[in-house]
């Protein structure tokens, strides 16, 4: 069950939201969707889920485009939630879980588990505007999932919650991806996703940038980042050449390099200036850098 996004645009008027986005994403995976404020990943969603028609290109799953006749088979967690606040938690999701074709029984099967899953089983009566706005995005993702989805698509899902609940939410996208639904979400939380995927696609201005494995992308980056405690002042790095990046951080000093030659480098200087070290750790890029790097270069 493979998404196929094929040089997909979307215009508003003259303006190009989204400009000939073709990707594939694979059955049964997390797929990271990134990307600066405005860049397209919502627009991209919403021709996903057939909510809105691209302008140009074509868009299938499964070989086949997403309309109302499959909605059974898909999730969605929108951007701008959307819960009846006067309405019961038990009585919502009834509501959705009917309108995607699932019996009242195996409606309160689901929500009984996730309720219990997310440690909130009392909240089964209560109205939504009672919930506090973490609680209510807990009940609306576990509208997204209640249908136990084959592909669940999640715009920003984390955003809002506390560390503890953070934790709780990736255990269960987790879950349901071991369980073989495919998973495409957009987050601005770049350890999450880092955590999470496989893959994933940097968009800037409606474009990507950068997509593929995680893997092959930190590879083809090249840079490294280099964490060094040592007992002397190691200012005389900045000026060195391969050194892109020089930080002082609580850790230590914190350098992006060029390549790993120039760790070398660096450790052979230090030990012919005589330096006593304690840390001395060759660390591969994070997506924070290559996020900062290839969505910055937008910017200037
Ligand atoms: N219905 C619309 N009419 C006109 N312009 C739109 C419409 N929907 C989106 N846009 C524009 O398309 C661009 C992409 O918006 P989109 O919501 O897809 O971005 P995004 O990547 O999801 O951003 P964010 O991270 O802020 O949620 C924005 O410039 C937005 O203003």
């Amino acid at each position: 069950m493979t998404l196929h996004i094929n040089h997909v645009t979307k215009r508003f008027g003259s303006f190009t939201a989204v400009d000939d986005l073709s990707l594939t994403i694979n059955d049964k995976q997390i797929f990271g969707f990134l990307g600066a404020n405005g860049a397209g990943k919502t627009t991209t969603f919403r021709m996903i889920l057939g909510l809105i028609d691209q302008s140009e290109g074509q868009i299938d799953w499964n070989n086949q485009t997403i309309d109302y006749s499959i909605t059974d088979k898909i999730g969605y967690l929108p951007e701008e939630r959307g819960l009846y606040p006067k309405m019961k938690v038990k009585e919502q999701m009834i509501y959705l879980g009917r309108l995607r074709g699932m019996n009242k029984q195996a409606i309160i099967k689901e929500l009984d588990y996730w309720l219990d899953r997310f440690k909130i089983p009392d909240y089964k009566e209560k109205k939504v505007e009672e919930l506090s706005k973490g609680n209510q995005q807990k009940i609306q993702f576990i509208s997204a999932v209640i249908n136990q989805p084959k592909l669940l698509i999640l715009d920003e899902p984390f955003s809002g919650l506390d560390p503890v609940n953070v934790e709780l939410l990736k255990e269960a996208v987790i879950e349901l991806k071991e369980k073989g639904t495919t998973i495409v979400f957009s987050s601005h939380q770049m350890s999450t996703v880092e955590e999470l995927c496989e893959s994933l696609c940097i968009m800037v201005k409606g474009k990507p940038v950068v997509q593929g494995s995680l893997k092959d992308i930190k590879r083809q980056f090249g840079k490294k980042n280099l964490l060094i405690h040592a007992e002397m002042d190691l200012e005389f790095l900045k000026e060195m050449s391969g050194v892109v990046k020089y930080a002082q951080t609580a850790e230590g000093c914190r350098l992006q390099i060029n390549n790993e030659e120039t760790s070398q480098q660096i450790l052979t200087e230090i030990v012919q200036r005589e330096g006593f070290i304690k840390r001395f750790d060759l660390l591969e890029p994070s997506l924070n850098d290559i996020f900062i790097e290839k969505v910055g270069e937008s910017y200037e």
